[in-house]
């Protein structure tokens, strides 16, 4: 790609956060050492919801090193929701195109680039992060956490037939106006809203591609997927059944 179309695009990173105090620095560097070498425009943009921990904090010191135009803090008083912290945040974005992903290691951003590039050669509405094609993988997971995760990826394949192998993972690249029409049609708040967008994006013949990324489960912290959320999950499921 010449460095002429590079300069054209700017991606919006959103790094939803709670309680990530001991992730944040490193997965703030590992994205600022991966865009600087790929030589395509970027911000970082934080949205912590009142962690107690001191998340926001960290953010704080990390944009006096990094500056104001590269980390962009878009805090919450409150923790309010995996689907509501990406809304926030895409609300604040001046990229045209928006990448999300977790804040807590699980996901490289060495895979950035390569988004990027599937995106570019085949104009992808949409570019998502699959952990169950080619190279894919989870790796540091329990039974318990897989069953999870296949069952709820099974299920959907089963009810709504999306044609893509990896509906609950959140590690994407969206055309920002594709994913301000999706996100005007979805109503998920929680971890489910990742699923939806993809069913959604179906509906709206969005083209999307897949990534096939290796996802590490996190060394600090604590997962916030909770009963409610599968619960939420299983609902949402439903709900786009009987409605699509
Ligand atoms: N701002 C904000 N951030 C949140 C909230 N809940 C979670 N996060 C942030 O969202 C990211 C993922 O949260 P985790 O709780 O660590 O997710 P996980 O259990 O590892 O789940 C992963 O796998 C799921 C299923 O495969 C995915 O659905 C999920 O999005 C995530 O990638 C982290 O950066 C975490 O701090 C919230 O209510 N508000």
């Amino acid at each position: 790609m010449s460095s002429s179309t590079k300069s054209q695009n700017k991606y919006s990173i959103l790094l939803p956060t709670y309680n990530e105090v001991e992730n944040l620095p490193i997965i703030i560097w590992l994205i600022v050492k991966c865009m600087e070498k790929s030589g395509y425009g970027y911000e970082i943009i934080i949205i912590d919801d009142g962690s107690p921990d001191g998340t926001l904090e960290a953010g704080e010191q990390l944009q006096k090193i990094y500056g104001s135009s590269k980390i962009v803090l878009r805090p919450r008083e409150k923790k309010l929701g995996l689907g509501t912290a990406y809304i926030h945040g895409i609300k604040h974005a001046t990229g045209n195109f928006i990448i999300i992903m977790d804040a807590d290691l699980s996901h490289h951003p060495k895979y950035i680039p390569e988004f990027i590039q599937q995106q570019e050669i085949h104009n992808y509405d949409i570019v998502t992060g699959t952990r169950y094609l080619g190279n894919g993988g989870v790796h540091g997971w329990d039974f318990k956490r897989k069953l999870i995760s296949r069952g709820a990826n099974f299920l959907t394949q089963l009810l709504l037939r999306p044609g893509v192998s990896d509906l609950t993972g959140s590690f994407r690249l969206y055309k920002k106006d594709v994913l301000q029409t999706l996100i005007q049609s979805c109503i998920s708040k929680g971890y489910v809203f990742q699923m939806e967008m993809i069913v959604r994006a179906r509906q709206c013949h969005f083209t999307i591609g897949e990534v096939p990324i290796a996802f590490v489960d996190r060394v600090y912290g604590e997962s916030k997927l909770g009963g409610s959320e599968i619960v939420q999950f299983a609902t949402g499921l439903l709900y786009l059944f009987v409605t699509t």
